[in-house]
């Protein structure tokens, strides 16, 4: 890693505080291009509530996010999207009753012009906009393996295609930087094995950084450029996974628990 090199992301010194508790305390993190960075920690270590803060649904009690050099740390969620990061949830987030199109072409509503009037008039323009919008559909269900399903209620699908979706409606919107919230949960073991190539794929054929929650430590240790691991709200260490694996700290405090 080079360390010259300006970070896509810049966490630094990042509190989040809810009445008593202190969920979040002083964590600082950074994600260069196309890097793939995971949290981990045990439960309640405050892992989810450092990607609300970063992606806009929390305010943080104290510190600064910047995305490319702009803080992004009082701005909300959808702005947020607008200048190139976005998520999945720990809950997958569909639109359940729609087909998996519809879901991708929803994503792009801010993005294609739906100027009112123009649409109701059908214009030359809002045709061209909506048709461009179809076309980044197909090829993004391509990408993803999903053009079979186009026209499938999103809450038919199993859990591992719902989240594969999840993943279509994001890159549709041509992110900077993925975050991903416990991706593997709830997959089977060949279907974690899809997701890796996939983050894997991301990275490398469409440029996109992906900062990841996940339990699964395989997987973590397959993927991950860096790591961060978080106990009761602090930062404990940050490195390499072979440079986790062997920290004193970390066995005792996470992977001694396996
Ligand atoms: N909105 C909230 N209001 C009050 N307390 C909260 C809120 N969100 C999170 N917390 C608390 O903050 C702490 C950190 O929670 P958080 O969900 O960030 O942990 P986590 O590391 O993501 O855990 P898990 O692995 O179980 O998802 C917990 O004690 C949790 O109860």
């Amino acid at each position: 890693m080079n360390s010259q090199a300006k970070a896509l992301l810049e966490v630094s010194s990042l509190s989040m505080r809810f009445g008593g508790l202190l969920a979040v305390d002083g964590v600082s993190l950074s994600v260069m291009d196309k890097e793939v960075f995971a949290i981990i920690g045990p439960n309640g270590a405050g892992k989810t509530t450092v990607f609300n803060c970063i992606s806009g649904f929390y305010q943080p009690s104290s510190g600064d996010i910047s995305l490319d050099g702009t803080s992004i740390a009082r701005q909300p969620s959808h702005q947020v999207a607008q200048q190139g990061l976005v998520r999945t949830f720990q809950n997958i987030r569909l639109f359940k009753s729609m087909t998996v199109v519809e879901n991708l072409l929803v994503a792009q509503h801010h993005q294609v012009n739906t100027n009112l009037l123009w649409g109701l008039l059908k214009t030359p323009a809002y045709r061209k906009s909506e048709k461009e919008a179809l076309q980044r559909a197909a090829y993004w269900l391509d990408q993803l393996g999903l053009t079979a399903l186009a026209n499938r209620e999103a809450g038919t699908l199993s859990y591992g295609l719902q989240r594969r979706v999840e993943i279509a409606r994001c890159m549709i919107t041509r992110p900077r930087l993925l975050l991903l919230d416990e991706p593997a949960a709830g997959l089977n073991p060949h279907e974690k094995q899809e997701l890796s190539e996939l983050i894997d794929r991301l990275r490398r054929e469409h440029g996109v950084a992906v900062l990841l929650i996940e339990h699964d430590m395989s997987l973590i240790m397959g993927i991950s450029d860096r790591i961060l691991v978080m106990e009761h709200g602090k930062p404990i260490v940050t490195g390499t996974p072979a440079q986790v694996r062997s920290d004193e700290r970390v066995i005792k405090a996470y992977l001694g628990e396996e």
